[in-house]
């Protein structure tokens, strides 16, 4: 195992105690009548065509309107508070969301009414790249734009190789295959993005990529820590017109693919690049991917997700301990984990294409 660190941009500013842990997530809709303007908050100015939006409206109404992404990161905070109540720590935690409420401006205008003057925030993205890391960066700064006497904000760090977050899923793993076929295939699965984007992830001076690297690290430490010699990362949910290149194989082309070339009949999926069975999940996933090779004669057994776990909360607050001390952990991936910043800075100068 190499142990790695980073060492955060400024550590000076992004070090000490904090009084509030804010968890920022995507949000998702709560009925029939949020879909549509949840989407619109969703793509605007992204350039997403009518037609996908469309298309992944019916997603939402398949599930009764209602994404599960709100549900699980109340769990998440209530195991959260759970493990702060165990060390007899008294941290208030919040919650606010992009694109959906609470939104984070509203509740960022709660901190303050509070009397909270320094929060950590936890976005609910292990991965560095725009989506999973600049894009929350922008969420705090705007937020603390919109509020006046907004506190201080220090993000925790990106957590793709977090051992908790590792082991967590390898356990899954190993549950998932005990109850798959013997000699089932695996395969990893995290959300794709444009091919540009992927280029332009992280610091240029890392030379790019950090979001495909990420992924196929923690890849690799949760197959080793589950004892998977062989297995296969692919990309899914991609949006967006078909001229634009995204990361590729797709999951659904990748499984019929081993289905009618090499006759496989047993997958299992495991979707690394979420955190907990949201929209992507149980519907790309659990309803789409399965219902398509079906017709193959593939059975998929999916492995669960780590964000409703205990040892989930606990690497929440590790990654609080990292800030509060002002250290940094042995780390078992090699590729960087930055994203502790301060105020919704970027890691670097034009990190992430920003
Ligand atoms: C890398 C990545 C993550 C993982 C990192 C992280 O966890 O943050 C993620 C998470 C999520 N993505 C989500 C939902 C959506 N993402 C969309 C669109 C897009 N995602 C992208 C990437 C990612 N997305 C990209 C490159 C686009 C294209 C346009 C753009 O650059 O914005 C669209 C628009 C329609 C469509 O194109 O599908 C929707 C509705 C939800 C909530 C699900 C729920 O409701 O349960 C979650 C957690
Ligand atoms: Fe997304």
């Amino acid at each position: 195992m190499t142990a790695s660190t980073d060492a955060p941009s400024t550590p000076d500013a992004t070090s000490g105690q904090v009084d509030a842990l804010l968890v920022l997530s995507f949000g998702g809709p709560e009925g029939q009548d949020d879909v549509i303007p949840f989407l619109e908050n969703v793509t605007r100015g992204r350039g997403i065509p009518r037609e996908r939006l469309e298309e992944v409206a019916t997603h939402y109404r398949h599930l009764g309107g209602r994404s599960p992404i709100n549900d699980l990161n109340r769990e998440i905070i209530a195991n959260v508070e759970a493990e702060l109540a165990d060390r007899g720590r008294d941290l208030p935690v919040y919650f606010g969301n992009r694109n959906w409420t609470p939104m984070a401006e509203d509740t960022v205008r709660q901190m303050v009414a509070d009397g909270v003057r320094k929060s950590a925030v936890f976005a609910t993205s292990a991965w560095g790249g725009y989506s999973g890391c600049a894009q929350y960066q922008e969420d705090i700064a705007r937020a603390r734009e919109q509020v006046e006497g907004a506190p201080t904000m220090v993000r925790l760090r990106q957590f793709y190789d977090h051992p908790l977050f590792i082991e967590r899923f390898a356990s899954d793993l190993r549950e998932a295959i005990a109850s798959a076929a013997p000699g089932a295939r695996v395969i990893f699965t995290a959300h794709s993005v444009p091919t540009s984007a992927d280029e332009a992830a992280g610091p240029p001076s890392l030379g790019g990529h950090l979001y495909s690297r990420q992924v196929a690290e923690a890849s690799r430490l949760v197959a080793e820590a589950a004892g998977v010699a062989d297995y296969d990362l692919v990309w899914q949910s991609r949006s967006g017109p078909p001229s634009v290149p995204w990361l590729e194989p797709d999951v659904v082309d990748h499984v019929s693919e081993l289905a009618t070339s090499q006759g496989v009949t047993d997958v299992v999926i495991v979707p690394i690049g979420f955190i907990s069975d949201h929209v992507e999940v149980v519907w790309d996933l659990d309803t789409e991917l399965i219902d398509e090779v079906r017709e193959l004669g593939v059975t998929v057994t999916r492995c669960a997700t780590p964000g409703p776990s205990r040892e989930f909360a606990r690497m929440v607050l590790e990654l609080l301990d990292e800030v509060e001390t002002g250290s940094a952990q042995d780390r078992p991936g090699s590729v960087p984990a930055l994203g502790r910043n301060r105020d919704g800075a970027r890691c670097a100068l034009g990190c992430c294409g920003g």
